[in-house]
């Protein structure tokens, strides 16, 4: 697997767009939308708790072309057709904008890790797309603890950060 680059993006305000209106496009979106993207939705149809989430609907299936048109600085692939996020994914990719393609690790120039938001802490955990639910068992492991004071985790940061007694 080659070496990925973690990153924090700073979003607000920015163009994003999302092909398809199911649970993974609503589990990218909601994480869009906390960090304020302008997030474009093309779909025949939206997830119900999509409606409350102030995106711009384009109500129909994915055209050849609609990447080059709105130009987002990034694009998620996130329909259950997987001709159609492979396109969505070249086009993004002929188009230089970063695609996420939620049905193909390998077809991500970018992937999404699973995260806590605890200040001054956020934490991301990624496999780099090699066991998905298992990032998403660190995190809630994580949550967890922090929930209940971050014992674990600071006696682990404890361990790694003084000599050992003598
Ligand atoms: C490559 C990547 C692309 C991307 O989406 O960025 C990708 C790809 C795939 N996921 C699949 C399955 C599942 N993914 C989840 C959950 C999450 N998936 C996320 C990220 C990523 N998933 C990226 C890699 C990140 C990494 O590895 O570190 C998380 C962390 C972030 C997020 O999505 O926000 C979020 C947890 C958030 C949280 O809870 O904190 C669940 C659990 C669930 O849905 O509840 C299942 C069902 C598991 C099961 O089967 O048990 C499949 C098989 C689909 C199929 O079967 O067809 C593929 C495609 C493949 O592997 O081929
Ligand atoms: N990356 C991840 O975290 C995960 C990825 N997956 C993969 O993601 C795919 C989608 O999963 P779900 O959201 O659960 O599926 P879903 O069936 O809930 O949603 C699919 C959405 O794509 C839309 N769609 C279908 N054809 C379209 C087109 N031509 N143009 C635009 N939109 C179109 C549908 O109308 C629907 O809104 C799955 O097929 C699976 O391969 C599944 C679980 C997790």
């Amino acid at each position: 697997m080659t070496n990925l680059y973690p990153v924090f993006l700073r979003l607000e305000k920015q163009p994003c767009l999302v092909v398809g209106g199911g649970r993974v496009a609503l589990r990218k979106i909601r994480r869009l939308r906390e960090a304020g993207a302008d997030v474009t939705v093309i779909s025949p149809d939206l997830h119900p708790e999509l409606v409350q989430n102030d995106v711009i609907w384009i109500n129909r299936a994915y055209e050849p072309g609609d990447v080059v048109r709105i130009r987002p600085v990034l694009v998620f692939a996130a329909t259950n057709r997987p001709a159609v996020n492979r396109l969505v994914r070249q086009e993004a990719e002929e188009a230089g904008v970063w695609v996420n393609q939620a049905d193909d690790p390998d077809g991500c120039r970018f992937m999404v890790p699973a995260s806590v938001d605890r200040p001054p802490f956020h934490l991301a955990v990624s496999t780099g797309g090699t066991d998905p639910a298992l990032a998403a068992a660190l995190r809630r492991a994580l949550e967890a603890d922090l929930a209940d004071g971050g014992q674990r985790f600071v006696t682990l940061l404890r361990t790694t950060l003084e000599p050992p007694e003598s």
